[in-house]
């Protein structure tokens, strides 16, 4: 298994994770036989040359997308082995997400969209937190607006917010901070940062952005379907260096992938 000692325990595990798409000769293989921990109260980072499954690690773990083979642990739970009611519940229960895509829903405000995920699971916000929230994605004066008259950073910051609401056990990103300008992705990741290291969340992180990276506790690196590095406490230029060898070893062919 691959990843930091987890001496808060586990929040995420995938094991030998294998996701194929397609067949013959449009067979692709995602994912090949992933394995690695997502400690609780750490923000793990996961970064590989385009292709390489980032999205799809992160839309399996997410109980989003259904492995071919391999299972996920999220609090001890294997979410495959559930139903799909099950799986819903513990999704809207346990998990946040921030995706490129922002599905806010078009008809509520600002606020109630923010409000959306904690209203479904019954859960009650404390007003401290969601000022904190709120102030940092910078959201204040926008509240009242619906989506559509928010601009498509500012409906990010409200994806963000949403996501951090309720105090998931696990917040999955896709490139959270890809559509923002560089103070509100700073304040963003210091956000998600701070989260983990309350001891209260883990972060998953997709992105291509080594600035965003070192926010992380740990990098996992991926590059053809599969898990080739891990740095803790990443720097830039540590996350460059890595990045530039994957690239290579991503065009020598050399990830044995089929
Ligand atoms: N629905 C799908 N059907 C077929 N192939 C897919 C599908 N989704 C992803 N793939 C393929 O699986 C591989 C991994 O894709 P994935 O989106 O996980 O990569 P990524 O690392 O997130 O890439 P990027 O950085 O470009 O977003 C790629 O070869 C991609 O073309």
């Amino acid at each position: 298994m691959t990843g930091l000692p987890a001496p808060g325990g586990v929040a995420a595990a995938a094991c030998e994770l294998t996701k194929v798409y397609g067949e013959a000769a449009t067979r692709v293989v995602a994912l090949d036989a992933v394995s690695v921990t997502i400690p609780a109260g750490r923000f793990t980072v996961v970064m590989g040359p385009s292709g390489s499954g980032k999205s799809t690690l992160l839309h399996c773990m997410a109980a989003l997308e259904r492995p071919t083979s391999g299972r996920v642990l999220i609090d001890g739970t294997d979410v495959w082995a559930l139903g799909e009611r099950e799986r819903t519940r513990l999704r809207r229960d346990r998990l946040g997400f921030v995706f490129q895509a922002f599905n806010l829903v078009p008809t509520l405000s600002a606020r109630e969209n923010i409000l959306l995920p904690a209203l479904l699971a019954r859960r009650r916000v404390d007003p401290g937190w969601l000022d904190r929230v709120v102030d940092t994605v910078r959201l204040g004066d926008r509240l009242e607006h619906r989506p559509s008259e928010l601009s498509g950073g500012e409906q990010q910051r409200v994806a963000v917010a949403r996501a951090l609401v309720t105090r998931p056990a696990v917040i999955f990103a896709d490139e959270p901070t890809g559509n923002l300008d560089s103070r509100t992705g700073a304040g963003v990741l210091a956000l998600l940062r701070d989260v983990a290291g309350q001891g209260e969340a883990a972060v998953v992180m997709v992105t291509h952005d080594p600035g965003a990276a070192s926010y992380g506790d740990q990098v996992v690196f991926l590059a053809d379907g599969r898990i080739r590095d891990v740095l803790p406490e990443p720097t830039v230029a540590g996350v460059v260096e890595r990045l530039r060898r994957l690239e290579l070893v991503a065009a020598r062919g050399e990830g044995g992938r089929s």
